[in-house]
């Protein structure tokens, strides 16, 4: 039988504290058999009970250089001493079984994808907040984090609304988070589509 709906991997990003988690949880538990996250590789080692292939595919530095080389990654980066990468076939896997995969990744990760020479074009919506007010605000409100953090995040948050403005952009569709029920609403009618 034909697949019903389109299995396109969908790209969601935008500035932290957007709430790209808070509207993709919401997601999850409306629709627990329909989407998947990619298990991401990474050079770092495990902590504590992590086991390879769940919370990470565990790699050395060769074999994460090597996969770079085959172009196996749609993005990926390095943070300090360690590198992290989405790997097509990682995306795959969420696809054999019949779900679709969510990227919630950041600006460069999303210029990668959207550059890949192989991969097929994922869909891209942004999340946008409201304004910078509202957050700073959310983001001193979620506490989670350090003031440097915050600070960080802040400035950030505005290299990536940039980036959202301009033509080099691939998002297909930007939803602004002011009000959360309407924000998820339009968040999933284009993730989910006509089946909503
Ligand atoms: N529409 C909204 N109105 C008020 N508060 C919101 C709204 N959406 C999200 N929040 C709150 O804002 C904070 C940031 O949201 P969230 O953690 O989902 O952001 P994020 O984009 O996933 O950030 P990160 O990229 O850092 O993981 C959370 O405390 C969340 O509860």
């Amino acid at each position: 039988m034909a697949p019903t709906r389109s299995s396109r991997a969908i790209v969601i990003s935008g500035p932290s504290g957007a709430g790209k988690s808070t509207i993709l949880k919401r997601l999850f538990d409306e629709y627990p058999d329909r989407f998947g996250f990619s298990v991401s590789h990474t050079t770092r080692a495990p902590r504590g009970a992590e086991q390879d292939g769940v919370e990470y595919h565990f790699v050395t530095k060769e074999q994460f250089n090597d996969l770079v080389e085959k172009k196996g990654f749609v993005e990926h980066a390095t943070f300090g001493s360690n590198s992290y990468g989405t790997s097509i076939a990682a995306i795959e896997e969420i696809e054999k079984k019949g779900r679709t995969c969510i990227l919630d990744i950041e600006m460069e990760g999303v210029k990668q994808v959207a550059n890949h020479p192989t991969f097929p074009r994922p869909r891209f919506l942004f999340l946008s907040p409201p304004s910078m007010d509202i957050l700073e605000k959310r983001l001193r409100g979620r506490a989670t984090d350090k003031e440097a953090d915050i600070l960080k995040r802040l400035n950030q948050a505005k290299v990536e609304m940039e980036f959202a403005k301009s033509p080099e952009a691939p998002h297909d569709k930007i939803v602004v988070n002011d009000d959360l029920e309407k924000a998820y609403q339009e968040a999933k009618a284009f993730i989910v589509g006509e089946d909503a």
